[in-house]
């Protein structure tokens, strides 16, 4: 067997192994205050003068000689004499020698001629801020390998110091390799891949205060990569490279590291993220990334952004972490630390956490996800009801104002959580695609606020109701008609194949493909495949399954399958043809305590709202007749 990585290092062991090895010049630079936000200061910082170097009136008054004063009280006024005993001041401006104290210009009152009379006494200082109050010159400021804050800033400014000096940002080259990868444009051609990770990266580092210079992307050639290699590292502090890290035939990275530098370690015990490279080329260090987004952007988060602090001699900030309850399974492999992009929102006041279980490939994944949490290396998982720390990618608040809906999918549901987002800024809808039958369990065990379902009783000929009943028994909650949609047949433009009916499906020429067991649009098909008394046997491409409305159609429109059941809206956002079967309902079943709640309340005016519902139907296939009615 090929042996493919050398190690499988622990990810903290590695880092430390990396920094280790690399040697780092860290170069200064003086530059302007003014442009010094968020720069690390390479030295001290020390007040070039004093702020206030005079003595400074601290309100808008009048300048007194506290002596002349000492008399003044409610039952003994005191006059003073005008530019005698005393001279209006302004906040800010200088006292004259001469006097010691201010009096606020309310407690003045003035003659006709213009003296003032007085009712209190004053001392002497009062109202008077000091030479030196807030800085005394030659005092410290701010201390070395300080990140510069504007209020830094101003108090450089303020103790006359116009100039800082600086710790250089650490230069780092991203070089993106990979004969399939493209620059970015609309409409890839067949085998093509948009280049896309490096925009990440340079986003991170510029965030992490690195100066970033991206390369031209470098074919699958050993020796054009280490050229490029080499260009990298003889101009930048950190070197990037991604993709090519792992096993493939043209997966080169990490000869090119040895062949002109050196490879620390290939190969970390996580998941994703296991074929990192840690190298160093003439002492500076090289991070080879997985090519998958997800891979890379734990990766990149790993090692370049304590690499990037580390150069900027600061220390990486944490993420914020919350404790909720997972709910449900999640696997993973041992001897591996797996990380796991989940979603969160708070269900009567706890926080549930639920996985997004998808590959290493979607970036969707990392857009969606609220968190992510950890399994380390020595389980195989963690069980449904585990109580488990999330590190935070999105806001606490967001989450604490989050709407929560696991359920079906459907095309409104995207339009709801934009109109949601429009409307009501500080919170949002959050929506789990799982199926109908998996949204009804949710909400029975309390794990979220409204499940959308859209379950056809093969008995009835009615939507949703029975199953409400049989399935929801312990979590009170009430029936909300959403939409009523138009479910077919999705086949390619013009219908090639001219299907037209139930029947079609079994023809040899027809590749269909299905939904998950317990989606409703498959138990659509279930019952007209009885009534039409057709076996699941019959027809090829039966047990291959999709989670959404949108993948079927994208199969059906890429050519990978001939058919497939689903909403008109999908077929028509694809470019497919749609031949309408069935008018179904989709509805919402809600918790009463969502119902009666604020966010309850929004919800219910979002789907009364006639531009929201005027938007859904435009998709094609709706009715929003009933839309908000209880049921
Ligand atoms: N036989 C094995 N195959 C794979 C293994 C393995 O252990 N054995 N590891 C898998 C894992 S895990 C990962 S992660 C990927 C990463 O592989 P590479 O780093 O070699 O990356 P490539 O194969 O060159 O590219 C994979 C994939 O990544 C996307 N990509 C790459 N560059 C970019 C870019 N600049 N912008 C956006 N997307 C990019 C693209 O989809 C590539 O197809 O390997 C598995 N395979
Ligand atoms: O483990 Mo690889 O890094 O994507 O998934």
């Amino acid at each position: 067997m090929r042996k493919v990585y050398l190690d499988n290092s622990p990810r903290f062991d590695a880092l430390d192994q990396w920094l280790k090895a690399c040697a780092f010049s860290i170069e200064k630079e003086i530059i302007n205050v003014e442009d010094a936000l968020h720069r690390v200061t390479s030295e001290a910082v020390y007040a070039h003068n004093s702020n206030p170097n005079f003595q400074a009136s601290a309100m808008d008054g009048i300048a007194v000689k506290a002596y002349k004063t000492y008399e003044a009280s409610e039952t003994n006024p005191v006059q003073l004499e005008k530019d005698q005993d005393f001279t209006p001041v302004d906040t800010g401006d200088p006292i004259p020698d001469e006097f010691d104290a201010v009096i606020m210009i309310e407690k003045v009152n003035y003659t006709d001629d213009g003296h003032a009379i007085i009712h209190h006494s004053v001392g002497p200082g009062q109202h008077v801020r000091a030479i030196g109050e807030d800085i005394v010159s030659k005092e410290l400021i701010i201390t070395a390998n300080h990140q510069i804050r504007p209020i830094d800033q101003a108090a450089m400014l303020a103790a006359g110091v116009l100039e800082v000096s600086v710790l250089k940002k650490p230069k780092v080259a991203i070089i993106p390799t990979g004969d399939e990868i493209v620059k970015p444009k609309k409409d890839p051609a067949r085998g093509e891949l948009i280049e896309f990770n490096s925009t990440i990266f340079k986003g991170y580092l510029t965030e992490w205060g690195a100066e970033v210079t991206v390369f031209d992307i470098v074919k699958d050639e050993l020796q054009i990569i280490e050229q490029a290699l080499a260009h990298a590292a003889n101009e930048h502090d950190l070197v990037i490279i991604n993709a090519g890290s792992s096993a493939g035939t043209e997966d080169y990275t990490v000869h090119a590291i040895k062949n002109i530098g050196e490879v620390i370690l290939h190969g970390i015990a996580t998941r994703p993220g296991k074929p990192t490279i840690l190298g160093k080329i003439a002492d500076k260090p090289v991070l080879g990334l997985p090519g998958y987004p997800v891979s890379a952007w734990l990766s990149l988060d790993w090692f370049a952004k304590p690499m990037v602090y580390h150069l900027r001699k600061l220390v990486p900030p944490e993420r914020p972490i919350l404790t909720g309850i997972l709910s449900k399974r999640v696997n993973s492999v041992f001897g591996s630390e797996e990380f796991v992009r989940v979603k969160v929102g708070y269900v009567n006041s706890k926080l549930i956490v639920t996985p997004i279980g998808s590959g290493a490939g979607v970036v969707m994944s990392l857009v969606l996800a609220d968190g992510l949490i950890t399994i380390p290396p020595e389980l195989e998982g963690y069980d449904a009801g585990t109580k488990i720390d999330v590190e935070l990618l999105t806001s606490p608040e967001l989450i604490k104002n989050t709407m929560v809906g696991i359920g079906s999918h459907d095309l409104s549901i995207d339009i709801l959580v934009d109109e949601a987002k429009q409307r009501y800024p500080k919170t949002r809808v959050s929506s789990a695609h799982v199926g109908s039958m998996a949204g009804l369990m949710a909400i029975e065990r309390g794990e979220c606020h409204f499940a959308g379902v859209h379950l056809l009783d093969a008995e009835t000929g009615e939507y949703n109701r029975s199953y409400v009943d049989k399935f929801v028994k312990t979590t009170p909650v009430k029936l909300v008609h959403f939409v009523y949609r138009q479910q077919g047949f999705i086949v390619a433009k013009g219908n090639p194949k001219g299907i037209e009916k139930i029947e079609d499906l079994i023809r040899d020429d027809i590749v269909y493909v299905n939904r998950q067991k317990g989606a409703g649009t498959r138990m659509l098909l279930d019952y007209m495949l009885r009534k039409h008394r057709i076996s699941a046997s019959q027809i090829a491409g039966y047990t291959r399954e999709m989670f959404t409305h949108s993948s079927v159609a994208a199969s059906v429109a890429y050519g990978a399958a001939d058919c497939a059941m689903g909403i008109r809206s999908a077929a028509e956002a694809m470019d497919c043809d749609f031949i309408p079967l069935y008018e179904e309902q989709y509805d919402f079943v809600m918790t009463e305590s969502f119902l009666d709640s604020e966010q309850g309340q929004m919800f219910m005016e979002l789907i009364k709202d006639p531009t929201v519902q005027k938007r859904i139907e435009s998709l094609g296939g709706y009715s929003c007749r009933d839309t908000g009615k209880l049921k």
